[in-house]
């Protein structure tokens, strides 16, 4: 009986939280409308947004347009949207890698595409998609690197605050450019960057517009750490070794972590307090929960 309480108990808190994670930020009532600016970004087309999803739990999602420096076209902007549905239904996922094809990240939108979308209407339905796109990234189940070889330039480098931790190669850059367009971000960017660098460093970074390089992204606390190669293959490798001494153990409980982290890094206490207690109720005499309990048993 207490096993199908527990199982009727995660059912209904996973299928409430799963709800609030992909709750979009816009809808009709923010003036946004969805399949209006899908079938505009669809005339944009180029690259690809590839996921790899490993039997270690750790995706991979690459950046693919190296002609144009992985720029997001307007297709990539769609596949990306898809990648990241795919990825709030991974059950087995623990970790993601985001990196760019040809040993650079994204040197942001197309400007071919940018130009042709400059009207008001279309400028802000690119922006809210973009914006619910990186925020159900952001706080997707899963412990997230941006992957930083070569440039992350304006949306890009926006790109890079919607994960949970980024790493740069030697001389590897990230570029608020948006001042320089007559611009300031609008994919989510400055939110996340005051989060995670702080007010003061966000607007010398924004309103100066230089290049951070690896040695000042770890000043500022922007990078966890500048990796040694250079090189696409050997980064990765590093990356993928990172990332693995904090997604070892069973996916459920890597999940849990990333929910109750997200929670008291976006809700107000209590609402945190809260989904913390949710979250607790999920793996509290869950599998991963008794088997430890035996382990601890036998070494009695
Ligand atoms: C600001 C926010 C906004 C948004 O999303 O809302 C954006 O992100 S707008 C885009 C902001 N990004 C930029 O302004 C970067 C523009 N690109 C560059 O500064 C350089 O290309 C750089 C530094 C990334 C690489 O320079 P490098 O000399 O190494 O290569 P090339 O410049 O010759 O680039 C190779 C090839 O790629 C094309 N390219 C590069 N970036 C873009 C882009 N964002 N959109 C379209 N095409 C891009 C470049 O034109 C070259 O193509 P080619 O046909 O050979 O001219």
């Amino acid at each position: 009986m207490a096993v199908f309480l527990w199982r009727n108990l995660f059912q209904t808190t996973k299928a409430r939280m799963l709800q609030q994670r992909r709750a979009s930020l816009y809808n009709g009532a923010h003036d946004y409308d969805e399949e209006l600016i899908k079938k505009k970004l669809q005339q944009f087309a180029g690259g690809s947004i590839n996921l790899s999803k490993e039997h270690s739990g750790i995706g991979i999602l690459t950046l693919n347009n190296s002609r144009l420096m992985n720029a997001f076209t307007g297709t990539m902007m769609l596949e990306l949207q898809e990648r990241v549905t795919e990825l709030e239904n991974w059950k087995d996922g623990k970790g993601l890698i985001i990196c760019g094809a040809g040993n650079t990240f994204c040197s942001g939108s197309d400007l071919n595409a940018v130009k042709a979308i400059s009207n008001s209407q279309d400028g802000m339905n690119m922006c809210m998609f973009m914006q619910n796109t990186l925020t159900r990234l952001m706080r997707l189940p899963l412990i997230s690197i941006a992957l930083i070889q070569g440039k992350a330039l304006g949306g890009g480098a926006e790109l890079t605050t919607a994960c949970d931790f980024r790493l740069m190669t030697p001389g590897s850059e990230i570029r608020f450019v948006h001042k320089h367009m007559g611009l300031v971000p609008g994919w989510g960017g400055a939110a996340r960057l005051v989060r995670i660098i702080g007010s003061r460093a966000a607007l010398q970074l924004l309103s100066r517009a230089h290049g951070v390089d690896p040695e000042r992204a770890l000043h500022l606390g922007l990078s966890e750490g500048t990796l040694s190669s250079s090189d696409e293959t050997g980064s990765l490798e590093e990356a993928r070794a990172w990332l693995s001494q904090y997604t070892e153990g069973p996916a459920s409980v890597i999940q849990a972590v990333k929910k109750v982290v997200t929670a008291g890094r976006e809700l107000p206490l209590e609402a945190a307090l809260r989904t913390e207690k949710d979250v607790f109720g999920t793996v509290w005499g869950g599998p991963a929960n008794l088997e430890a309990l035996t382990r601890r048993q036998k070494h009695k």
